[in-house]
């Protein structure tokens, strides 16, 4: 049983580094719990991203069913992490009193890999690069997702190729902006959910995009409620109202023709 020589379940997993980077700036109880959270979702976060920017590509490559996978995938990820904030909520605002100083102004707004899944998916608020502007490498790593295609953007461009008129976008060449809202795409849209048998490939899509979407406002829906539930109505660490700021969050639209077609049908 010696794995002197081998490699071990240890050695495989790293987990030497994870297991040592739970590092608690106070002796407050729940600290290793808040640590725990954020380090497990960013883990979860890391997989999103693989597994978004792999569906990205396979439908530039016209291969949607193994999208469809990764994007199913990627809404099991998302219920996984709105599952996890039964565990945070446990916490309640005393025992966040207690260790809530020691975070200074560090807050989830400098969730790079928060704001990846975002601008990968396709909400770009460019305004949100600048908690990043003190990591140069960072501000590389969003800027080269902002300079291609999102997630929805492929499923417009997808939309082209099967010939349906997108307008405007069909032109569009710069994709680091919030993209306008179309009627062109809305309609597209409104015909493939009309003729499910006729544009099957499209209707999946746009359902996986849909339920990613679902699961990801499930999210945000879970962080506001346990924010106000832990701090009120106080100011975020980072400099925003806190909890007013994260409702106003709740009405940000990854997929809004997806939303708007409902009415339509
Ligand atoms: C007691 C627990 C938590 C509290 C009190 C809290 C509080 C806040 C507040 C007040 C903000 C607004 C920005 C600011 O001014 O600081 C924020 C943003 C954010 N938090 Fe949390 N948070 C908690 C847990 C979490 C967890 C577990 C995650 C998971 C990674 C997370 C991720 C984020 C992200 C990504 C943002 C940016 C959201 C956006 O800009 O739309 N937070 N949080
Ligand atoms: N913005 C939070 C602080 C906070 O939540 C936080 C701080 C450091 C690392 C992660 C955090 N989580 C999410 O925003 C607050 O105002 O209490």
């Amino acid at each position: 049983m010696s794995f002197r020589e081998r490699m071990s379940y240890t050695d495989y997993l790293q987990l030497d580094p994870i297991l040592s980077a739970q590092k608690p700036l106070s002796s407050a109880h729940d600290e290793l719990l808040f640590i725990i959270q954020h380090q497990t979702s960013e883990l979860w976060m890391k997989l999103a991203i693989h597994e978004i920017t792999s569906a990205i590509q396979a439908i530039q490559r016209d291969e949607p069913q193994p999208a469809f996978k990764m994007l199913t995938r990627v809404a099991r990820i998302f219920e996984q992490l709105n599952s996890a904030w039964d565990v945070l909520r446990t916490m309640t605002p005393s025992e966040y009193t207690d260790f809530r100083d020691a975070l200074g102004q560090s807050s989830g707004f400098q969730s790079y890999q928060y704001r990846a899944i975002e601008f990968l998916a396709g909400n770009r608020n460019l305004a949100m690069l600048g908690p990043h502007q003190h990591r140069p490498d960072l501000m590389e790593h969003l800027e080269a997702i902002l300079s291609r295609p999102s997630l929805y953007d492929e499923a417009i461009r997808l939309l082209a190729r099967k010939g349906f008129d997108i307008g405007s976008e069909a032109a569009r060449t710069d994709w680091r902006d919030k993209r306008q809202e179309s009627e062109e795409v809305l309609e597209a849209w409104r015909v493939v959910y009309a003729n499910p048998g006729q544009y099957w490939d499209l209707y999946e899509l746009a359902e996986k995009l849909v339920d990613f979407e679902d699961y990801f406002r499930r999210w945000r829906f879970n962080h506001v409620t346990t924010v106000e539930r832990v701090i009120g109505f106080k100011r975020g660490t980072g400099g925003t109202s806190g909890t007013q700021y994260l409702k106003k969050m709740l009405e940000v639209e990854l997929f809004p023709e997806l939303w708007r077609v409902r009415t339509v049908l």
